[in-house]
């Protein structure tokens, strides 16, 4: 790949595909860490005298302007830490785009507003994906692909606009390959893999490959209640992925045969509903009653998943372990973050939540290996899948 050392930047126009994907409460980033992540990239730019066109999506609001997923307020935080205005077009190649690139001078930054409100950006057509590339390119002169956490994204600003324009790969994606390549390239061994949070049909798909990877793997957070249910017990109100049971029936039996040891939770915190002080109680994981969803695993489960990351020497770690966003919640998560802190091993945490958990719950950064940007991207790499954002950038 080639690194920003590659390209003449100076007094150039330069497209920076950032992931900018952040938790919001309201217009309050709860956790700047992607931001902060695409700062270093951003600022060797503008020292070296280019015209930064910054682009990023936020949270999915699929091909539609929605203002509750506007990136002003990062554009807002960006430029505080940058320390110099950020430019802000509120479309993404309209109009205020245009005139925003026109008016930036050599060492000037601006962010479009969210890709995603455009559906050319994950459209799976190639042609009007690669219609809207072609016009997002037309505001830069050349590319640099950074948003490590959307890489596994065949989308036109991941995958198409490097095609049209001389392109490089930024800091941060070559520092997450170069951890992340540890993985993948001898692994020691007990090798254990924790997957949670809620995305559970994209990260479901990853778990036939890891199986044939990982020593043993453990999983909580919303992902769990699919495990479950497949096995055959009630999981109320939880998160559940109806349309994969059968996929999920296949993996149990698949790690059966491989030896691979799924662990799954051994109980929950039930809660009446989706809320910060919701009522709840420990039950067993076999027996959720109907009215309930489990929003954490519980105190078992939390020593449980402790024992088997302790002897472990590598471990990788997505998706919290319950709605640790509600301090009554949290609890599941900060364990099997103690756990991996504690244990003698190579350990890294990814995704933007997890990465967002790690600091809400006060724990020390430097306890891991590596916190990754990319929750979704890490597990895809860590698969040995080619990503359609990095042999975008390797063409
Ligand atoms: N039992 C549960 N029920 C509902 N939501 C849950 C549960 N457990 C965890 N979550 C939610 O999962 C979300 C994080 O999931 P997600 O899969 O997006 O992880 P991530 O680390 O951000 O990875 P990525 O970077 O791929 O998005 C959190 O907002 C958390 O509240
Ligand atoms: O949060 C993430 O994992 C990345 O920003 C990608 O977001 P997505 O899962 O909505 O594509």
């Amino acid at each position: 790949m080639r690194t920003l050392d590659d390209l003449d930047v100076k007094g150039r126009r330069v497209l920076v595909r950032a992931d900018l994907n952040v938790p919001l409460d309201g217009e309050t980033i709860t956790d700047d860490g992607r931001i902060r992540a695409s700062v270093p990239t951003i600022r060797a730019l503008l020292e070296r005298g280019a015209k930064v066109v910054v682009c990023a999506h936020l949270g999915r609001p699929k091909g539609k302007a929605e203002p509750k997923y506007s990136l002003r307020p990062v554009a807002a935080r960006l430029g505080e830490l940058l320390g110099q205005d950020v430019a802000f077009a509120t479309d993404v190649v309209g109009d205020s785009a245009a005139s925003t690139v026109e008016a930036l001078q050599d060492g000037q930054v601006a962010l479009l507003e969210n890709l995603r409100y455009e559906p050319g950006e994950e459209s799976k057509d190639d042609a009007e994906r690669g219609a809207f590339a072609e016009r997002l390119a037309g505001l830069a002169e050349l590319y640099v692909g950074d948003g490590f956490g959307a890489v596994h994204r065949k989308h036109a600003s991941v995958y198409d606009v490097p095609r049209l324009l001389p392109h490089a790969a930024g800091g941060l994606i070559e520092a997450e390959v170069g951890v992340l390549r540890r993985l993948t390239e001898d692994t020691e061994r007990p090798y254990v893999v924790v997957l949670g949070g809620a995305k559970v049909s994209d990260k479901l798909g990853v778990i036939a490959n890891l199986l044939t990877k990982v020593d043993r793997l453990l999983i909580g957070g919303g992902m769990a209640y699919t495990f479950l249910k497949a096995q055959g017990h009630e999981v109320g109100n939880s998160l559940l992925q109806e349309d994969q049971l059968d996929q999920v029936r296949g993996f149990l039996d698949e790690a059966g045969r491989r030896g691979v040891e799924l662990v799954l939770p051994v109980d929950v915190l039930a809660a009446v509903t989706y809320a910060p002080d919701a009522e709840h109680d420990v039950v067993e994981a076999t027996a959720i009653p109907a009215d309930r969803e489990g929003l954490d695993i519980g105190p078992k489960t939390r020593e449980l998943f402790a024992s088997k990351v302790a002897d472990a020497r590598t471990v990788f770690w997505n998706g919290p372990m319950g709605v640790f966003e509600f301090d009554a919640f949290s609890g599941g998560t900060k364990a099997v973050a103690e756990a991996l802190i504690g244990a003698d091993a190579f350990t890294v945490v990814g995704g933007g939540d997890s990465a967002a958990a790690v600091r809400r719950l006060g724990l020390p950064e430097d306890g891991f290996s590596h916190i990754s940007t990319g929750g979704g991207a890490s597990l895809e790499y860590l698969e040995g899948k080619t990503l359609p954002g990095l042999a975008a950038l390797e063409d």
